[in-house]
Formats: structure tokens, C-alpha cells, sequence
């Protein structure tokens, strides 16, 4: 049974529809994404499901439950991330962890939790004094310290430099090993590729596609194109005769081969077999951003 169904979702702010006819179902222990770019729809729809929010129409349900009505329950069993200006300055790491704690039937060990998340040294910082990466991971370990079962990550890595976004993306992929379900917002295409077992393609409050990243990419164009420098001369009838190449083009003692499929293997197979060595490899294929232009005719970013 899923934890997280949503069907035929529908809100409106006074004429403006901001989501119209979103269904998803998010299996337990997956990382879902709900990808899109500003003005999609996605916050609206998490906060529908976080109960902050009544849709206009369809149905919702969290864990079985209804998420407006049996929205105390809920906060027991689902972890929100909070945007970054919600806590005081003056507070310091470890009062906001044990602050929060209290707030839950089955909260996690604050100190374990900040190890895990690098923030033991932190633990008497003022929040005020963190770097931006420190903050996103204090508001990571807020969201997870009820030991919830699903955790609602919005836009969890924007404004963070290119490490601590890496290194924010390890740390969920722990989170979800611990058995815990992501359900993660984002308007980062290399976020969601690297992160998300599936995810809603939003655009104009519509679900364009759901998908794993690699099915989202396939199902746009699964042409591959191999580039390399032959040690020796190579017969390009040979080439062509592989039932998985489309095309083989020379340009200046560099192969061009397009095919689908397993078109890589069955390229290298035959060079290996007439010993022939391929210099300077390359293979482009379609990335979640060309399926992302493909499925709703512009780019995210
Ligand atoms: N409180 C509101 N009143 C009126 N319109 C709103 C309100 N909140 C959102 N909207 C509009 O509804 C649409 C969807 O907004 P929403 O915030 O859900 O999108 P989003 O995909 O989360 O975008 P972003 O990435 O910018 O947060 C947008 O056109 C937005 O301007």
C-alpha cells in the first residue's frame, strides 16, 4: 500500500488555479520527487498533503490517514523541513534538537542525530552564527528528530555551494537506508537525477510524467552517440552491420556511431574482437534535461 496517494488534486488561489488533476503514489522507503520550475505547483501540492492547506478537490492520504483531518496524528509520523528563517537567532543547535524532541511521543536521540548529520561540534552554536550548509542540515535533523516515517524535504539544497549540496545528497540516501520515505521538492534536474528512486514532472499545476529518472530519459529518445579515434582503420560496413548502429560517419579519423540499445557494448565488442583500440571514447546520451524539454517544451533551469 503506498504511504502517500494523491488523486485528482485540485487548488485554486481565487481564480488562479495553482494545481489541477495531480495524482501520484509514493511506495514506503522510495525517494519521490516532485520536480518543476517556479510557479508549478509543487509547494502548493505538498502543503495540501502536509495538511496546511484544503484542496478545492480530490483525495488525500498520508500514511491512511487524512491529512487535514487527522493532522495531529500526522505531525507525530511525518518530518517537515522548515525554510530557513523559522528559528531564532540566539538558539543554539543543541536547545533547537532537544526543543523539537520534546514536541514528539518518539523522538530520536539528539546527539546521534547530530553526528550523523555533522553538527556534533555545533551542538552550543548560536543558529545565527552556522554557515548555510550547517543551517540546511540543522533543519534536515529538525525534520527527522520525531523518528518520523516519511520526512518532506522542500528545495533542500538551494542557496548551498556545489560540496555541500553533494554532501547533503549523501546524507539523505542515509536517511532513506534508516527505512525513512522521501517525498523531496525540487527544481534542481541534477537533484532529482541523483536522488529520486521516481518523480512527478510538474508544469502549469499538471503532472506531465512519473517516472525513475532513467525511464523519464528513455522514454524521450534512448539515442546514444559513441565518438572515438580507431587505432587502426576499421571497415565501417562492419560497423553498420551491428543490428543496434543507425549511422557511422568519419570525421577527420574520428568514428561517429548512433544506434540504441546496447549499441555501446556491441561497438566494443567488435573493436575488441578485430583489436582494434578506441582512443578518445566518448558516448552522449539524452540526459533528464532533454527529457525535461521533451515532456514540456522548455528548459527547468
Ligand atoms: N497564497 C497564494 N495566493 C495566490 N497565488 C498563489 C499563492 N501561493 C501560490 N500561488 C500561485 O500558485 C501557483 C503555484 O505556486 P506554488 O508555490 O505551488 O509553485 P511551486 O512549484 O512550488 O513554485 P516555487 O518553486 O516557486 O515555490 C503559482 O502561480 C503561484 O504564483
Amino acid at each position: 500500500m503506498p504511504v502517500i496517494e494523491v488523486r485528482g488534486l485540485h487548488k485554486r488561489y481565487g481564480e488562479k488555479v495553482a494545481v489541477r488533476d495531480v495524482s501520484f503514489a509514493v511506495e514506503r522507503g522510495e525517494i519521490f520527487g516532485i520536480l518543476g520550475p517556479n510557479g508549478a505547483g509543487k509547494t502548493t501540492t505538498v502543503e495540501c498533503l502536509e495538511g496546511l492547506r484544503s484542496p478545492d478537490g480530490g483525495t488525500l492520504s498520508v500514511l491512511g490517514l487524512d491529512p487535514h483531518r487527522d493532522r495531529d496524528e500526522l505531525r507525530q509520523r511525518v518530518g517537515i523541513q522548515l525554510q530557513e528563517s523559522q528559528l531564532p537567532d540566539k538558539l543554539r543547535v543543541g536547545e533547537a534538537l532537544d526543543l523539537y524532541a520534546s514536541f514528539y511521543r518518539t523522538p530520536a536521540n539528539p546527539e546521534k542525530l547530530l553526528t550523523t548529520l555533522g553538527l556534533a561540534d555545533k551542538r552550543d552554536t548560536a543558529y545565527k552564527k552556522l554557515s548555510g550548509g550547517q543551517k540546511q542540515r540543522l533543519s534536515i535533523a529538525l525534520a527527522l528528530i520525531g523518528s518520523p516515517e516519511i520526512a518532506v524535504l522542500d528545495e533542500l539544497t538551494t542557496g548551498l555551494d556545489p560540496q555541500s549540496r553533494r554532501d547533503t545528497w549523501d546524507l539523505i540516501e542515509t536517511v532513506r537506508d534508516q527505512g525513512v520515505t522521501i517525498l523531496l521538492v525540487t527544481h534542481f534536474m541534477e537533484e532529482a537525477e541523483r536522488l529520486c528512486d521516481r518523480l512527478a514532472v510538474i508544469d502549469g499545476g499538471r503532472v506531465v510524467a512519473i517516472d525513475t529518472p532513467a525511464g523519464l530519459v528513455a522514454g524521450v529518445n534512448d539515442e546514444q552517440r559513441i565518438r572515438f579515434r580507431p587505432s587502426r582503420p576499421i571497415d565501417r560496413r562492419e560497423l553498420e552491420a551491428l543490428p543496434e548502429v543507425r549511422t557511422v560517419e568519419e570525421h577527420g579519423g574520428q568514428l561517429v556511431v548512433t544506434g540504441r540499445g546496447n549499441v555501446l557494448h556491441a561497438v566494443t565488442s567488435l573493436l575488441a574482437r578485430a583489436q582494434v583500440i578506441a582512443g578518445d571514447l566518448r558516448v552522449d546520451q539524452a540526459s533528464l534535461d532533454d527529457a525535461f524539454v521533451a515532456l514540456t517544451g522548455r528548459k527547468l533551469d
